[in-house]
């Protein structure tokens, strides 16, 4: 069938449709905010935001009586846009339903780029990046220099995680032994597992603790394996919610934070799992190798690009052995996979 071209009358009648539709939600929820704040709510307590529905938040008490309790609550219109993971001052209300009142500073962000290209939190104090690789799918070191160079960005900790280490075998063991005596000289903490048959995971749990991690990794390296074997019994799949928003009802993902039961806490979402793969700048990139740290700037060109240039303290490095020819070819990958502008 042909598609339809509407007038330009019917398009501003539906544009004005949906202007008014979500000038009625947002009512609504003003009013229904009103009418918590004229009622009985309680004492300001801190929260924990474990999920995340557009207008509305799920929020975890952390003090008081109600530790533990899990609350829908309202937002005050005042405030930043809340992430999962943000901590918060909140007030009960008398209906089940509560009110956010100040968001808490954030110790750290992880960012992703929206529809439009522009960069948004997705999760808020997160402490620990795991990143995942596994004998299969091939374990590409330019993969994972793309995931540290993320974690370096954010300023949060990475964790090194070889999973399926039961599949570790003659053909692929000088593969990824390279990989880990590569990341273990450069000092990055690593653990080996295996999510199937256990090994090597109470190490990980007792690592977990204390932190709030997500898990990233290339699709297939086991971060749901390895995610359901640390969440005994529980519904994992961020699966799409119902999110009630001014341009209606519809459906949407979001992450979620869950209690592992040995301790510390984990932020999941499909798009937390993929991130480090976006957006980066060759800035970024430079900062994101940690051996290349005390060396930036010390190029006798301001603009070195570290090719070929006399005087580049990389090339130098490079050459006495303090900076590993894979870890220099890896650089040179990720910058020319950079859009044009940036490189
Ligand atoms: N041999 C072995 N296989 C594993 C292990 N962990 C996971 N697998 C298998 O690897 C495959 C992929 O595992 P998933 O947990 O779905 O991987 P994922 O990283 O969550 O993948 P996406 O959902 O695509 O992101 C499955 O067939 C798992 O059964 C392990 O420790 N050893
Ligand atoms: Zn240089």
């Amino acid at each position: 069938m042909a598609k339809r071209q509407l007038t330009r009358r019917q398009t501003w009648r539906i544009d004005k449709v949906q202007e008014e539709r979500a000038a009625r939600a947002a009512k609504r929820e003003s009013r229904m905010l009103d009418e918590l704040e004229g009622g009985d709510l309680g004492p300001e307590q801190i929260g924990l935001v474990i999920a995340h529905f557009g207008i509305q938040v799920e929020v975890e008490a952390l003090d008081g009586e109600q530790a533990g309790q899990v609350c829908r609550c309202h937002l005050r219109t005042n405030l930043p846009t809340l992430v999962t993971g943000d901590r918060v001052v909140w007030r009960a209300g008398n209906q089940g339903i509560g009110v956010i009142v100040a968001q808490l500073p954030r110790s750290s962000e992880l960012c992703r780029p929206d529809m439009r290209g522009q960069l948004k939190p997705v999760a808020a104090n997160v402490d620990l990046i795991v990143i995942v690789f596994a004998p299969l799918p091939h374990a590409h070191a330019n993969l994972i220099d793309r995931y540290l160079i993320a974690a370096e960005h954010a300023g949060i900790q990475p964790q090194l995680l070889l999973n399926k280490a039961d599949l570790v075998d003659e053909e692929n063991s000088t593969h990824l032994n390279g990989l880990l005596t590569t990341y273990r000289q450069l000092g990055y903490p690593l653990l080996e597992v295996s999510a199937h048959e256990g090994g090597g995971m109470d190490e990980l749990q007792k690592r977990l603790d204390g932190h709030v991690s997500v898990f990233v990794g290339q699709s297939g390296v086991g971060k749901s394996s390895l995610v359901n074997s640390l969440l005994p019994g529980v519904d994992t799949r961020v699966g799409p919610l119902s999110e009630v928003t001014g341009k209606g009802t519809h459906t949407t993902t979001t992450a979620r934070l869950f209690h592992f039961p040995g301790g510390g806490e984990l932020i999941d979402s499909p798009g937390i799992r993929e991130f480090g793969l976006g957006h980066v700048s060759r800035d970024d990139v430079e900062a994101g190798f940690i051996e290349f740290r005390d060396l930036l700037g010390t190029c006798r060109f301001r603009d070195c690009k570290h090719d070929r240039e006399p005087g580049c303290a990389l090339l130098k490095a490079l050459e006495d052995g303090r900076i590993q020819p894979n870890r220099m070819a890896s650089y040179r990958h990720i910058l020319a996979s950079l859009p044009a502008a940036e490189y």
